[in-house]
């Protein structure tokens, strides 16, 4: 598969480039950053992008792979429902064209979500606190907002009560944001990469599922299972867990 990077320069691009460059069944025909043509990834005959750009320009370059029936693995965060209608929108008119959108492709993050939803309706209380470097655009992570979801949604089914806090009294952002009505805390911080810890909590014990990426190389697996896959998943796939045969 003759493979275009979006974001080629970036932290994660870079690391992108590498894998791909590294694997016998892709070739990495395209390097596309800030200010190159997406004319590019046409002109190289690529028929997948691995996109990881920013939230504000995303949709221009996944716009331009669907409407030139080019696939998308997209590691880019800032996607809402509106995003997520538009994708499905221009999608409709390219059958056969895949976009895969997952808020982390670190296989140890996407099991951190899986066993955090899995505990929660387990315990009364359950915050997120996701840390991060501090060159960071967006708060909160893609990866605590999607997490914050699948451990509300998880919660809704079990019919879990409301999560107690007797807090009537705060500094504005001292308790967080909420996220679904799950408390998420964002610390920016010199020397991390990504890590997430979901802390739960009941009578006497807590339960604490933390992942860390120590190194970018850590969403390339992820990223190469996508490309991989990728033709198997015509349309629009939010989150890694269908490709890794987890739903
Ligand atoms: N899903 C996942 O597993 C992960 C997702 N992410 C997300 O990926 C995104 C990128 O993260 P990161 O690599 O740290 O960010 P970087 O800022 O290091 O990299 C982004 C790169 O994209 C470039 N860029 C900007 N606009 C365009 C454009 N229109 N076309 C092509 N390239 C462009 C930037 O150039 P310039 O600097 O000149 O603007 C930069 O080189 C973020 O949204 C982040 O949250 C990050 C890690 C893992
Ligand atoms: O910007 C990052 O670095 C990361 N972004 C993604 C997110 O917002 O969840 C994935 C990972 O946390 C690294």
């Amino acid at each position: 598969m003759k493979v275009g990077v979006l974001g080629a320069r970036g932290r994660v691009g870079t690391a992108v480039c590498l894998a791909v460059g590294e694997q016998d069944d892709l070739e990495l025909v395209a390097e596309v950053d800030a200010g190159d043509a997406l004319e590019q990834l046409v002109e190289s005959g690529a028929e997948a992008v691995v996109d990881f750009t920013h939230p504000d320009v995303v949709m221009e370059n996944l716009r331009f792979c669907i409407e030139h029936g080019i696939h998308a693995v997209v590691g880019t965060t800032g996607f809402d429902d509106a995003r997520w209608d538009q994708l499905r929108g221009w999608l409709a008119e390219a059958p056969g064209t895949g976009v895969l959108v997952a808020p982390n492709f670190s296989i140890g993050a996407v099991l951190m979500m899986r066993f955090a939803a899995e505990a929660a309706p387990y315990f009364e209380s359950v915050e997120i606190v996701e840390l991060h470097h501090p060159d960071k655009a967006d708060a909160p992570s893609g990866t605590a907002a999607r997490t914050a979801a699948l451990v509300a949604a998880a919660r809704r089914a079990a019919g879990s009560g409301p999560i107690p806090d007797a807090t009537t009294s705060a500094l504005e952002g001292a308790r967080g944001a909420e996220v679904e009505g799950i408390r998420v805390h964002g610390l920016r911080i010199r020397g991390l990469v990504a890590h997430q810890e979901v802390i739960l909590g009941g009578p006497g014990e807590t339960l604490t599922i933390r992942h860390d990426s120590l190194d970018r190389v850590s969403f390339t697996p992820g990223v190469l299972l996508g490309l991989r896959r990728i033709r198997e998943f015509p349309g629009l796939t939010v989150g890694l867990e269908p490709f890794l045969d987890l739903d």
